[in-house]
């Protein structure tokens, strides 16, 4: 990252946008709260200035995000990797931010589809044009595409389309219309941080840094404990940390306290492992921010 290139803004603050609405808005909104930003306390607020963090959040379609920040109008942004892939935008993905999950699927009436190779000549309809297309010609699939805003499942019962191309995430709402999805998975996607790579913002790192904070934060958890010294090298074996563990002595004579950062999945099974090569007084806690 240091030997990209910066650019100065005019206002000299990191200019961020943030979907305004819809699937990612919430947790997107969360995650900067615990990122030490202030965030709108009012959904209809369309910018908002945190002036002691040095950014300016602007609520934005997360489907035009990519073009903002493609374009270099705003500095950062967070949207989905199809939106983003979608726009064709020269902006680049920096970071996953583990929420939005879902899967681009292709999906048509239940036991009609089976294999991609039935797409050929198929009327497709789908919000995703760019993916969608993208995704035919590298395979030399000929299909017309048509785009839809959204509610795309209901374009096959009423006959504007065969097949459909959508975000699935439950399935439910696949379900619901009498379709299941066939072929490939066309992509996986989440919640992203992008920005212009080639002329990364002053005050990039430091918004980088503090999501991925939260990131840590939130998948591992600090875990205390004592043991005998004669049996300390096994339990640090289990708990290796991130860098070291913390090994300090304790009143009681040939007894240790020991500290580390642990995955959250799995924690608990952690804690049965070190009861068992005699750790005592084990102690999960939250991380509630970190920088590494
Ligand atoms: N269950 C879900 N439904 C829709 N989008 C989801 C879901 N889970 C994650 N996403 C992601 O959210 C982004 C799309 O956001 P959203 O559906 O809120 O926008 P939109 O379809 O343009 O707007 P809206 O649905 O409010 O009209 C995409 O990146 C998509 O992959
Ligand atoms: O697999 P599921 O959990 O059912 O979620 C997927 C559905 O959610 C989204 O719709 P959204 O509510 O964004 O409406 P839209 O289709 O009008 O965008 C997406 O377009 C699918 O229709
Ligand atoms: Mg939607």
């Amino acid at each position: 990252m240091s030997d990209r290139v910066t650019t100065p803004t005019t206002s000299g603050l990191l200019r961020v946008a943030v979907p305004n609405k819809g699937a990612l808005s919430q947790a997107a909104s969360e995650m900067l709260r615990e990122s030490g930003y202030r965030q709108r306390s009012d959904s209809k607020e369309l910018t908002l200035v945190d002036v002691d963090n040095g950014v300016e959040f602007f609520y934005l379609r997360p489907r035009d995000i990519a073009l903002y920040v493609g374009e270099g109008t705003l500095d950062v942004g967070i949207t989905g990797r199809d939106l983003l892939l979608d726009s064709g935008a020269k902006a680049d993905e920096v970071l996953e931010l583990g929420f939005g999950r879902s899967r681009f699927h292709f999906a048509g009436p239940a036991g009609r589809y089976s294999d991609l190779s039935q797409l050929a000549g198929a009327r497709i309809a789908t919000s995703y044009v760019g993916v969608v297309r993208s995704f035919l010609e590298e395979r030399g699939i000929e299909a017309s595409v048509t785009r839809l805003d959204g509610a795309v499942e209901t374009s096959i019962q009423l006959g504007v389309a065969d097949v459909i191309a959508d975000v699935v995430e439950t399935g439910s709402t696949l379900r619901q219309a009498g379709l299941e999805t066939f072929g490939e998975v066309i992509l996986e996607s989440g919640a992203v941080l992008i920005t212009r790579s080639s002329a990364v913002p002053p005050g990039f790192e430091v918004f980088r840094r503090r999501l991925e904070g939260v990131l840590v934060a939130r998948s591992y958890v600090m875990m205390d404990y004592d043991i005998e010294s004669a049996h300390v090298a096994r339990a640090c074996a289990l708990t290796p940390g991130i860098e070291s563990p913390t090994v300090s002595p304790l009143q009681r004579e040939g007894w240790v306290a020991v500290r580390a950062m642990v995955p959250r999945d799995g924690a608990h099974r952690l804690m049965d492992e070190l009861y068992e090569v005699g750790a005592r007084g084990i102690l999960l806690t939250d991380i509630h921010a970190c920088r590494l």
